[in-house]
């Protein structure tokens, strides 16, 4: 959990009055919640569309407004990747006066601060839990959908490039390096990257902890960062981010996300420059000096903090709005996005109960089934999967999206009838979302692998049915040859008659009876003792029930022992 202390909310108190960060007293409380930290409560009824937190984009922690900023850009280091690297030098080398942000920092990484170079007890996602820990976790939706019990080989990387980067600013610039990032072994490694990774996670893990507190910094920037805009792209974002999460949300995050990529304003000459210019103009900035000596980069960075003693213009700042009318004495919640406990987990570090979009993966018992159906030899399953992956899938989306938007009608009809108004949305569906979100959603998008995406769809979901995908492969799967060759009746809507025709019926039989078989080969996670000590036992157990709670409601529904 990244969970800040709220005996110590006062520490950024002096900070929120520095960076002129706006939070309406007046309508916002802070309060500690059961297992999940500070958590922003409303004091009095908050009317839609009131603005209850402001802040200027000089105040949010991003690669652009951090100490190192300089050597970051000469670096070509930016996103998350920059905050990474910048909190490093904030709460290890300038701490304390030196760093504007310590204040802040040091709140929200407070458990970390306490850790040392011999500590146990850190704050780790899944994949870097102990082996015990992962056994316990197998064939749950985060090992089979999200391969969350794996370590990363990217992470790995990141590593080994920053505390090359941390020897070079070393020995360049004369700026000490985090003890986080002190490893003589990774600094000398050959640069053409000639080199075992697996034997590199191998020695980071049993040489000392330090690659693991390098871990479990990310994880919490992980479960607190915000997509800004395009010029600082994401950033820890002082108050915001103490709202916790509720897939249904009170409040939107926005930001003015279309500004310059070079210095960050909506209005600025970079915009109206032709292209070649622009890119020396970033040239320039890039070649400016970067290893100006420690005390001229803090100096800089508070003449920067003094200049914002101007107004603040609008597009220089982020705002919090409710999104509805918000009750006295309610916690206020964001949502980090529409995910099931699995990946809040991988995440955020945290579980919530009775989650709607909690699943169980199904693919390994639908893999084992399909392999072993009377019918169809290897040959044709394969063919009918092939047909799946390239088409049936997207045509099945379309059939989804189109009952959908249908329901979404027919609700909007009944509240328009209800409330005798008509009602518009579209303000809604402008705003900028925020980042733990968004960022993520669109991210995933991109990078949807059409084969893994199939596979990921085979699940149970939150009431223990069968997703729709896996119902109409194993209709697919249960066709005759002809029926599959000829007519794939099952995505011809104007076919519908046909399913309840004669032909049809055995089909849907033999379908239901695939889906019973590979229901009840999905067996009972088996939950840990308390006994056993495991230093995860409690998220892990949350996991392992939640998923027990669906099969056992789905054996209910297919009427399995
Ligand atoms: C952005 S912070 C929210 C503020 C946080 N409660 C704090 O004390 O600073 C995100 C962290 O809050 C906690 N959190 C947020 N929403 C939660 C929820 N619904 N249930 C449990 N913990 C939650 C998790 O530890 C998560 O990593």
């Amino acid at each position: 959990m990244s969970n800040t202390n709220f005996g110590k909310l006062d520490q950024i108190k002096k900070f929120v009055k520095e960076s002129k960060i706006f939070v309406n007293d007046d309508l916002l409380t802070f309060k500690n919640v059961n297992d999940a930290g500070v958590g922003i409560f409303a004091k009095e009824d908050i009317p839609e569309d009131t603005i209850i937190v402001k802040i200027p984009k000089t105040a949010i922690f991003t690669a652009k407004n951090c100490t190192i900023s300089n050597l970051l850009d000469d670096k070509d280091i930016d996103g998350i990747m920059g905050i990474h690297l910048a909190v490093l030098y904030e709460l290890f080398i300038f701490k304390g006066e030196k760093s504007h942000w310590f204040d802040y920092l040091s709140f929200i990484f407070e458990d970390v601060l306490k850790h040392n170079i011999e500590s146990k007890d850190l704050y780790l996602p899944p994949g870097y839990w102990s082996q015990q820990e992962k056994d316990y976790l197998k064939g749950t939706l985060m090992d089979v959908q999200y391969q969350g019990l794996k370590t990363h080989d990217d992470i790995l990387s990141v590593y080994i490039e920053f505390v090359r980067f941390a020897y070079e600013w070393k020995k360049d610039c004369d700026l000490d390096i985090p003890e986080i990032l002190q490893n003589e072994y990774i600094a000398n490694l050959p640069d053409d990257g000639d080199y075992d990774l697996k034997e590199i996670e191998t020695h980071l893990l049993t040489v000392n902890n330090s690659f693991l507190r390098f871990i479990e910094i990310g994880y919490v920037i992980s479960s607190r960062v915000f997509e800004i805009d395009y010029y600082h792209q994401f950033g820890l974002v002082c108050i915001v981010d103490l709202f916790n999460h509720n897939f249904n949300e009170d409040i939107h995050f926005e930001s003015e996300y279309e500004v310059c990529e070079v210095c960050g304003k909506t209005e600025c000459a970079h915009l109206h420059v032709p292209d070649s210019d622009d890119e020396d103009a970033e040239e320039d900035s890039n070649n400016e000096d970067s290893c100006e000596d420690e005390d001229e980069v803090i100096e800089d960075e508070l003449n920067d903090e003094g200049n914002n003693e101007n107004e603040v213009e609008s597009d220089d700042e982020c705002e919090i709005r409710a999104i509805h009318e918000i009750e006295k004495g309610k916690e206020i919640f964001n949502t980090y996005g529409q995910f099931p406990n699995s990946a809040l987990l991988l995440k955020y570090g945290f579980v919530i109960p009775n989650n709607p979009l909690d699943k169980v993966a199904l693919w390994n018992e639908f893999d084992q089934v399909a392999k072993d159906i009377d019918h169809l030899n290897d040959s044709d399953v394969e063919e009918r999967l092939s047909w799946w992956k390239q088409e049936g899938l997207s045509l099945l989306e379309e059939e989804l999206d189109a009952i959908d938007e249908l329901e979404e009608m027919e609700d909007q009809e009944l509240s328009d009838d209800e409330n005798n108004v008509s009602s518009d949305h579209s303000e809604d569906e402008e705003y900028e979302e925020d980042s733990l979100q968004e960022g993520d959603e669109e991210d995933e998008d991109d990078e949807v692998d059409k084969e893994t995406f199939w596979k990921d769809q085979i699940f149970l979901d939150a009431s223990g049915e069968a997703s729709p995908y896996l119902e109409r492969l194993c209709v697919i799967l249960s066709m005759s040859k002809d029926q599959f060759h000829t007519e794939k009746l099952q995505f011809n809507p104007e076919k519908l008659e046909d399913v309840k025709s004669n032909e049809i019926k055995p089909v849907l039989s033999l379908a239901l009876k695939l889906l019973k078989k590979i229901v009840s080969k999905k067996k009972l996670f088996r939950i840990p003792e308390e006994t056993e000590k495991l230093p995860n036992f409690s998220e892990m157990k949350k996991i392992l029930l939640i998923e027990n709670d669906i099969i056992l409601r789905a054996k209910e529904n297919f009427g399995l022992d």
